[in-house]
């Protein structure tokens, strides 16, 4: 059996010392997945490092540059399961250089003010990952 390939995600906030606003990027294809709401990030392509490949990915996606700060380890050697082909790592991070915007895979971005952070349609697999974050920020 293969193990699931790497995602790589932030949890975005809008400062790593005093987190009160996670950003939610909404899905835009595939149609299977489009309208729900995720951790901005995508797969690690072979040879990156799970870091580096989060960086190209916040690049990419958001167009922003971004400080990381602690992960947020899953239950799976630090990893979350998302499904047999997939499981996630993901770190809290801050925007250092620009403004996101919902350049490719995405068609809306929002700040979710805390107390709010499960307002919108997380992916399924999501859901148990926002609620570990809400306590672990309370220990930020
Ligand atoms: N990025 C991201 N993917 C997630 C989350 N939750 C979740 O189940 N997934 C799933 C959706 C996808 O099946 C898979 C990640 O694929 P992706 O489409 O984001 O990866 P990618 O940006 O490298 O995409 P691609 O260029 O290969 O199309 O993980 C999440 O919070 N963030």
């Amino acid at each position: 059996m293969t193990s699931p390939a790497l995602v790589v995600a932030a949890a975005i906030v809008d400062d790593l010392d005093s987190p009160r606003r996670l950003l939610a990027a909404r899905r835009s294809a595939p149609t299977s997945l489009a309208g729900r709401w995720e951790f901005p990030g995508g797969k690690v392509e072979p040879g990156e490092s799970p870091e580096n490949g989060l960086h190209r990915e916040l690049r990419e996606e958001l167009g922003v540059r971004v400080e990381l700060g602690p992960e947020v380890p899953g239950p799976d050697d630090g990893a979350w399961p998302l499904s047999p082909a997939y499981a996630m790592r993901l770190w809290l991070a801050e925007v250092t250089h620009g403004t996101p915007e919902p350049l490719i895979e995405h068609d809306e971005l929002r700040w979710l003010p805390i107390g709010q952070w499960l307002s919108v349609p997380w992916l399924d697999a999501d859901v148990h990952i926002v609620k570990s974050l809400m306590s672990v920020i309370t220990r930020v």
